[in-house]
């Protein structure tokens, strides 16, 4: 449960050592001169101490006066301010690749100064390196080019991967994100250009999870791309082919997988952004063998299921009634199938045998309507939700989404279709005969445009009485009179980073349903009755690297619960066993990655 007083604790530490004078560790870094200056991981800019210059080779490759960090933090700052400034008026688009453009570059400059205006701007800056700017990002990749980041493995490299994968400069490596680009947000095949996804996610790693930079690396699996707009496009980066298919393509993720296992045994992978087809059978292949995930899959899960929890807080009714709400799911993805399988079992859970009760009250909708049994080709991942036509309120296949609505009258509506505008103005309105005095609608695709319905039309035509959440951040919308439309951002980002820490540290084998249960359940409980009255189902992102030290103890502690802790570092499986609640915590916090300056050490 939340406790606020570690809150204040926690945010007190952060306060005072933000430009603390505490000297910190030493960091081994194996060049000298120019190679330093070039070198983000290490480079201080003009931060480096008289001393430190004469040590590294560095004196005289920069101007005399040493610039503190305090004052380095305070100069991005009014650059980035004045660049908001000056970029007024100019279109939303402009304005977000503007951003994007200073941050990148720091990020490619000095990643120490670069992750601490990221963390303590949080809120400012994730919808800049992350969602929605990173998905105009990825549109526009080959045109922004300037730098690689991460490693690309592509068709070309088979048989190769294995040597190559040495050929990242890190000895160590904690954490991977990788996709195919087969499914960026909601903006479809992407190809290579999807390599901003995986950037982007690492770097809420970093700031959320604290995991150190030097031990992250994104990935893109370049296999094609069924982009024909890319295929065409003379200035596309990645390969001019259409994808593979089958047991070539599965081959070539297998390769990978053997290549990273071998080199880092330990190393989480998270898959992001592939196609439902792969994401799905990917998640199957491997989740028994390698320590891996699927965030769309199941981060989403969690995070929805959270927020479902919380709809239900929102009407004053007990937990216990999740049993009987009625949820009508749209968008038939893996994400949506990720949500309702992860809802049947909280289902299953607290009704005992509840889930068939669950299908009965869980709607899915694709893009050809109500999914029944009488579909054709229906998929088998989606069958266990599929209705008897006719059954409930005699909905036949393929009723479309605001006849489901009239009829049904659900607590909740949730979109994971990846269609901007599907909750149209007449879905709302019908919203407001829901059987719920607070219902609940989530419109959780990204990026903005891809949002089922806008914050601003939600609380407009369903009513002020719903609670709103959606995948990329909008305002908050004044009701007048003073009142509020509390926007919560639906994201998975509050649960992946703390699924990523939590398996890291407790070396977990693999990442279980059980302890992905203890994430979503962690972040239901972070959010006080009082918030929850307000309409808040999830914390504020300023609170999102405190929440994910919550989260990574609940997952490492559910993976010890399991025997699947393995240890990490020095820390062995029963060091970790006899921790109390508390000293987890306080374990957890003491391995997490934050940026100040080490005294650089020159070692051959
Ligand atoms: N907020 C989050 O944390 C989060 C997490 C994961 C995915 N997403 C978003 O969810 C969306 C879908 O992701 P996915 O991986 O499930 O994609 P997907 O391609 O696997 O699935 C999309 C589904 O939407 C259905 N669909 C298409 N048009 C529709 C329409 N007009 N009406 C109803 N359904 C329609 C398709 O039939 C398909 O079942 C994307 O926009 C993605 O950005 C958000
Ligand atoms: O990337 C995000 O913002 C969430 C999610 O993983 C998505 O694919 O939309
Ligand atoms: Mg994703």
């Amino acid at each position: 449960m939340w406790n606020a007083a570690r809150f204040a604790a926690s945010s007190l530490t952060r306060s005072t050592r933000r430009f603390s004078t505490a000297i910190p560790g030493p960091c081994i870094v194996h060049k000298r001169g120019a190679d330093i200056l070039h070198d983000p991981w290490f480079n201080k800019d003009t931060g480096f101490p008289l001393t430190e210059r004469d040590r590294l080779g560095l004196r005289g490759l920069l101007p005399p006066r040493v610039i503190s960090f305090e004052q380095q933090y305070a100069r991005f700052m009014e650059s980035y301010r004045s660049l908001e400034k000056n970029t007024k008026g100019q279109p939303e688009g402009v304005v977000a690749l503007a951003k994007w453009r200073i941050l990148n570059r720091l990020h490619d400059r000095n990643e120490t100064l670069y992750y601490r205006v990221l963390i303590d701007n949080i809120q400012d800056f994730a919808p800049v390196i992350y969602t929605p700017t990173v998905g105009l990002v990825c549109q526009n990749y080959s045109g922004l080019f300037r730098r690689p980041r991460g490693m690309y493995f592509s068709a070309k490299d088979k048989g190769e991967m294995m040597s190559m994968i040495y050929n990242w400069p890190a000895h160590q490596v904690d954490m991977i994100v990788l996709t195919d680009g087969s499914r960026i947000l909601g903006l479809g095949d992407l190809g290579v250009q999807g390599i901003g996804i995986p950037i982007g996610k690492l770097d809420m790693y970093v700031a959320a999870a604290g995991i150190n930079p030097q031990r992250i690396l994104p990935v893109m699996l370049d296999v094609g791309t069924n982009n024909q707009k890319l295929l065409e496009d003379r200035l596309y980066l990645g390969l001019r082919q259409r994808r593979l298919e089958g047991e070539e393509y599965i081959s070539i993720v297998d390769e990978f997988m053997e290549a990273v296992h071998t080199r880092w045994p330990k190393a989480i992978v998270q898959f992001e952004d592939f196609q439902m087809k792969w994401a799905f059978e990917t998640l199957q292949r491997y989740r028994k063998r390698f320590c891996t995930f699927n965030d769309d899959i199941q981060g989403t899960a969690g995070v929805a299921l959270a927020g479902l929890l919380g709809a239900v807080r929102a009407q004053g009714r007990p937990l216990a009634d999740f049993v009987k709400q009625k949820i009508v799911v749209v968008g038939a993805g893996s994400a949506g199938l990720g949500v309702l399988n992860m809802a049947v079992q909280a289902v299953a859970r607290m009704a005992g045998n509840g889930e068939a009760a669950a299908k009965y009250h869980f709607f899915l909708i694709d893009k050809d309507g109500l999914v029944t049994k009488e579909r054709k080709n229906l998929d088998p991942m989606a069958a266990p939700f599929a209705k008897e036509p006719g059954a409930i309120d005699g909905l036949r296949e393929g009723a479309s989404l605001v006849e489901v609505v009239k009829k049904v009258k659900p607590h909740v509506l949730l979109g994971l279709s990846g269609v901007g505008g599907v909750f149209s103005q007449e879905v709302l309105q019908a919203m407001r005969e829901s059987d719920s005095a607070k219902p609940a609608i989530f419109a959780m695709s990204n990026p903005t445009m891809n949002a089922e319905c806008t914050a601003e039309d939600a609380f407009k035509h369903a009513g002020e009485n719903i609670v709103f959440g959606s995948g990329s951040p909008f305002e908050n919308v004044d009701l007048g009179n003073g009142k509020v439309g509390h926007v919560n951002q639906a994201n998975n980002m509050y649960l992946f980073p703390g699924i990523g820490l939590g398996a890291l540290l407790a070396g977990a084998r693999l990442i279980s349903d059980g302890m992905l249960q203890a994430a979503s359940e962690c972040l239901a409980s972070y959010i006080t009755d009082e918030d929850i009255r307000k309409g808040i189902l999830y914390p504020s992102i300023h609170s999102i690297r405190h929440l994910t030290v919550e989260v990574g103890a609940a997952v490492l502690r559910a993976a010890v619960a399991e025997e699947l802790a393995e240890g990490h570092c020095d820390v062995g499986p029963k060091e970790l066993m006899n921790m109390s609640k508390e000293e987890t915590l306080e374990y957890v916090t003491r391995n997490m990655w934050f940026p100040v300056y080490s005294p650089l050490v020159h070692e051959k």
